[in-house]
């Protein structure tokens, strides 16, 4: 089986890849340059599953995957999650002192999650987005005064010196990944299930389909709103509930969530990350 994720070797995404196939047997990971990529790679034909970041405990949501998934991955499901800390160095191929730092390349999640270490650090560099982490560490290949943010391990593996390390604005950092699949997980007793659904633009029309989880006492692990790109002001609100979608208690509320909305789509269900 194939594992589609974002490369090249040394991203966060790889550090993601080899903890979930830990469990999983007769596998082979793919490499691709982008997250839209790993996420097309199933519908390409290219791989079976993929990983992809999806939320991080600092900078919140990765709004690429959040609306591929809303609005253009039709036949992918959500059959896993691993969540990993995150910790950013900053690296360069050759010794430099800050005062000589004037570019930093990173992903712009990563660059999001050090913004006020860059801005007390180095308020006077350029900062470039790169597809990836370590996409970035290889950018710094002798440039000397170019720096990257990313992971240990993408060091180690390029050659690279570590400048500084551990340089996110908060120490306790992670970030949660989906397996993603074109089926979603089957009952392990310890389930979640993510739900995407748009509600009338009237009074109480969001309290309305909340409602039905309160009433069933279905917690719900996550809520957040994206917009439905349709028009300002209107707004697709992604849940994530407690349970299995083949659950009594779950397949009820689906349904009757099913009248209280205008659309609604089942992501996935998949066991919590433990
Ligand atoms: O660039 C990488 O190393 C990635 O795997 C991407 C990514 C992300 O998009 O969130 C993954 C984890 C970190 O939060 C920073 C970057």
């Amino acid at each position: 089986m194939k594992i589609g994720y974002l490369g090249p070797k040394g991203t966060f995404s790889e550090e993601a890849v080899i903890k979930y196939t830990q469990s999983v047997k007769n596998c082979e990971v793919v490499e691709f340059n982008t997250i839209p990529e790993v996420i097309n790679c199933i519908s390409d034909g290219l791989c079976e599953e993929a990983v992809i970041p999806i939320e991080n405990s600092i900078e919140g949501s990765v709004n690429v995957a959040v609306d591929m998934l809303i609005n253009d991955a039709n036949g992918i499901m959500i059959k896993g999650e691993v969540i990993i800390p995150i910790s950013h160095c900053l690296i360069s191929d050759v010794p430099v002192e800050f005062k000589d730092v004037h570019c930093i390349l990173s992903h712009q999640q990563a660059i999001a999650q050090c913004r006020e270490y860059i801005f007390k650090k180095f308020p006077n560099a350029e900062v470039k987005a790169t597809d990836s982490t370590a996409q970035a560490v290889l950018g710094v290949k002798s440039k000397p005064g170019v720096v990257a943010i990313g992971p240990e391990r993408a060091a180690v593996i390029y050659g690279m010196r570590i400048i500084d390390r551990d340089i996110q604005d908060v120490k306790e950092n992670y970030t949660r990944f989906l397996v993603l699949s074109q089926r979603d997980g089957v009952i392990t007793g310890k389930d979640k299930t993510s739900i995407v659904f748009s509600v009338p633009n009237v009074p109480g029309s969001l309290y309305n389909a909340l409602g039905v989880l309160a009433n069933k006492e279905i917690n719900m692990t996550k809520i957040e709103s994206r917009p439905s790109r349709k028009k300002l002001g209107e707004y697709v609100f992604w849940v994530d509930i407690e349970g299995h979608r083949e659950d009594e208690i779950v397949k009820s509320a689906l349904e009757e969530l099913k009248s209280r909305t205008d659309f609604l789509k089942v992501l996935g269900s998949y066991p919590k990350f433990k």
